[in-house]
């Protein structure tokens, strides 16, 4: 049996496990729609890993079982070896859409989590001034979201999701809408904070799903590549290059260069398929 944290002890179990999973949606039409078949994924503790799939494959259907945003229609989903019942607390999401209170100041944002899970004022207004100062936003706290770049709203997203303290993270393409200088500074700053937890007994496990094969690698443990939709594993690629590391210069090594070719081979054929089905084809 897997142990809590808050009894103090080690859990042994893998932070993830998608045993078997299959999703099916009812259409409008009544019809029913597969979005995710037969998965099987385990993601270990403090594990990143980067999941790639063509556009509508089920992605995003993966992570919102996870999150337990939707239940399996077949198979288990467990997260730290207990099945998974509603959204849990130790669950943070990221998205591309900026989750952030547009009437509410930077600091007050980043708060709400806390405030939410019935931290007292002054503890939760602490802890956000720690992650602001960390995601580089202390002299921002009483701005209000408008008033940011696309960047530093991303930033704020960062702080209001890692204040929670997640041992789990989902991240859906988090940083697509942002300009290619700040998604590499962003994906720099995830790294860090992520590999801050990675000295404690919580560490985070990073789910993060993305279209962008140069981002998977730079980031990433591990590599999975879906397949058309609906989505399996395809097949799982273990990104062997040292931590630390900085998106911009890893890109330059020979063997980021190598296993971008060997994924691209596995990814490329999905592409193809899902493009030759033609798009909008419901599968
Ligand atoms: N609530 C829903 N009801 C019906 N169909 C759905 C629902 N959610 C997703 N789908 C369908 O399931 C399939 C997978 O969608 P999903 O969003 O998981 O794909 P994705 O790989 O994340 O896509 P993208 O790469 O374009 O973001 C799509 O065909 C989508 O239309």
């Amino acid at each position: 049996m897997s142990e809590r944290s808050e009894a103090g002890g080690v859990r042994t179990a893998p932070a993830i496990e998608l045993i078997g999973a299959t999703k099916r949606f009812r259409t409008p039409s009544g019809a029913l729609h597969t979005a995710v078949r037969d998965l099987d994924l385990t993601v270990a503790q403090g594990e990143f890993v980067a999941v790639v799939g063509p556009t509508g494959c089920g992605k995003s259907t993966t992570l919102t079982l996870v999150s337990g945003l939707e239940e399996p229609t077949e198979g288990d989903v467990r997260v730290y070896g207990e099945p998974v019942r509603g959204i849990g607390a130790e669950v943070g999401f990221v998205f591309q859409q900026d989750a952030v209170f547009p009437w509410r100041t930077v600091l007050s944002n980043v708060m709400a989590g806390p405030r939410f899970r019935g931290v007292p004022a002054a503890e939760a207004r602490e802890r956000a001034r720690d992650w602001l100062g960390r995601v580089g936003l202390a002299a921002f706290e009483d701005r209000y979201p408008h008033q940011l770049s696309g960047g530093m709203r991303k930033r704020v997203a960062l702080a209001q999701t890692f204040v929670n303290d997640p041992t789990i993270l989902l991240m859906d393409e988090p940083f697509s809408a942002l300009d290619v200088q700040t998604r590499a500074l962003m994906s720099d700053q995830l790294l860090e904070l992520w590999a801050g937890t990675s000295s404690s007994r919580n560490a985070a496990s990073v789910v993060f799903v993305t279209h962008d094969l140069d981002e998977a690698i730079a980031l990433a443990d591990r590599v999975v590549v879906m397949t058309a939709g609906p989505a399996t594993v395809k097949e799982i690629f273990t990104v062997d290059l040292p931590r630390p590391r900085t998106v911009e210069a890893v890109r330059l090594e020979p063997r980021f260069v190598e296993l971008y070719r060997e994924i691209w081979a596995s990814l490329g054929e999905e592409v193809r398929i899902t493009r030759e089905r033609g798009a909008g084809r419901a599968a």
